[in-house]
């Protein structure tokens, strides 16, 4: 990651405003999700039941859909929270987990498509898949790399009109003509559960900020990078990194 990467004025805007942000994501990495937020300095919260999460959509400032343990009451609670952010106009962001792998999922992420994310954050066999370039990865694992993954990055930026982000040893934001690359982090990140899925709740809650929205995605990939980095000189395993990605988030900008 180059060091202007890091963008301290949008982390500092970021923690200013500190947003509101409603995720509908998976079960395995609710807390998780909520501590990356908070530590951050933005306010999550966790709000499924349809009546419920389709008149908190409309307040959140941004709204996190991941589907990596979808079911069919969920998918409707997911589909009524959407098109309630779209018609106040709040963005709402898509973590495809696992499609292309599994059917269901795949074509309900396909259908919400066309209710226009602001943003798609995946690894690249999720990206491959929902671009229509590849049929997935081994679960919720990658089995392609992200650089492999920018053209179908780029094209599903371009059909969809929202900002794509692929991630991996390096991540790619794209809006299909404008790419930021960004580099950094740890292969640990990947052997404690739900960075990726944490990132697109960050993604989703930098979404709601002013400005240029694809350096503010960029800015949020490279802040977890950053953490990523620091948490795995400081750690010993799994166990200490999560702790230690969670702190340094905390301090980021502290002493960068
Ligand atoms: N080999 C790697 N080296 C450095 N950072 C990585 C590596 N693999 C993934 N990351 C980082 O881990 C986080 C999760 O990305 P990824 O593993 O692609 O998502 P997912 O958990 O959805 O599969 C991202 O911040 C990404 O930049
Ligand atoms: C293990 C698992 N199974 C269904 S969702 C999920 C979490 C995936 O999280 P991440 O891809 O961010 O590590």
């Amino acid at each position: 990651m180059q060091p202007d990467l890091l963008n301290l004025h949008a982390l500092h805007h970021f923690r200013t405003r500190s947003p509101l942000t409603h995720c509908m994501t998976n079960d395995v990495v609710q807390t998780f999700t909520a501590n990356v937020l908070l530590a951050l300095g933005a306010s999550p919260a966790m709000v499924i039941e349809a009546e419920e999460a389709e008149q908190f959509s409309a307040v959140a400032d941004a709204l996190l859909i991941n589907v990596g343990t979808l079911t069919a009451s969920r998918a409707q609670a997911m589909r009524r929270a959407i098109e309630s952010a779209v018609a106040v106009g709040k963005p709402w962001v898509l973590d495809p987990v696992a499609v292309g792998a599994l059917g269901y999922r795949t074509r309900f992420c396909q259908q919400i498509l066309v209710l226009k994310p602001a943003a798609i954050r995946g690894n690249a066999s999720e990206i491959l898949a929902l671009a229509g370039m590849s049929a997935g990865g081994r679960g919720v694992d990658t089995t392609d790399t992200a650089a492999s993954a920018l053209p179908a990055a780029q094209a599903l930026a371009r059909q969809t009109k929202a900002i794509v982000v692929v991630t991996g040893e390096v991540d790619y934001v794209t809006d299909g003509l404008r790419t930021q690359t960004v580099t950094g982090g740890d292969p640990m990140m990947t052997r404690v559960v739900g960075t990726g899925c944490a990132l697109s709740a960050v993604v989703a809650a930098s979404c709601s900020l002013p400005g240029d929205r694809l350096e503010t995605i960029a800015a949020a990939c490279g802040w977890m990078k950053r953490a990523g980095t620091l948490a795995a000189a400081q750690s010993r395993g799994p166990g200490s990194f999560a702790t230690a990605f969670l702190d340094a988030l905390w301090e980021l900008g502290a002493q960068q």
